[in-house]
C-alpha cells in the first residue's frame, strides 16, 4: 500500500500544475470553441473528418477522474484540441485564429511548467 501512495502522492504532484494550466485555457477569451464536444449536429461532416475530437471540458473530466497517468497524457490531449481545430478550420477563420492563439498561449505556459 506503502508504494500505491507514494505513486498517487507523486501523480497529485504532477498534475496539480495541469489543472491550473486548464483553468487559465477555460477563461481565456479565445476558448469560446474549445469548451465543449463539437456540436456534430451543427457540423455534420466533423465526425467524418476529426477521429479523436478533443474539448476543455472533456480534460477537466478526465483530471478529475484520475484518468491521466503522467502530464504528457494530459498535455497530448490539450495538443489534440489545436490540431483538430487546424484540421478542420482555416487558418484566417475565427475559429482557426483563436486555436492558433489558445495553441501559444498552452504551449507558453507549458514551457513554464516543464523548465520550473
Ligand atoms: C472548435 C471547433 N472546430 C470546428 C467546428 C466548431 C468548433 N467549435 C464550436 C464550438 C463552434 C465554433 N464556431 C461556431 C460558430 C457558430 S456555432 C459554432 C460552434
Amino acid at each position: 500500500a506503502a508504494k500505491k501512495d507514494k505513486v498517487s502522492k507523486k501523480l497529485i504532484k504532477e498534475l496539480a500544475p495541469c489543472k491550473a494550466i486548464l483553468e487559465d485555457l477555460e477563461c481565456h477569451d479565445d476558448a469560446w470553441p474549445f469548451l465543449l464536444p463539437v456540436n456534430t449536429k451543427q457540423f455534420p461532416t466533423y465526425k467524418k473528418i476529426i477521429k479523436c475530437p478533443m474539448d476543455l471540458s472533456t480534460i477537466k473530466k478526465r483530471l478529475q477522474d484520475m484518468y491521466y497517468k503522467s502530464r504528457e497524457e494530459f498535455c497530448t490531449d490539450v495538443r489534440q484540441i489545436f490540431n483538430n481545430c487546424e484540421t478542420f478550420n482555416e487558418d484566417d477563420s475565427p475559429v482557426g485564429k483563436a486555436g492558433h492563439c489558445m495553441r501559444q498561449f498552452f504551449e507558453a505556459r507549458w514551457n513554464d511548467l516543464c523548465t520550473s
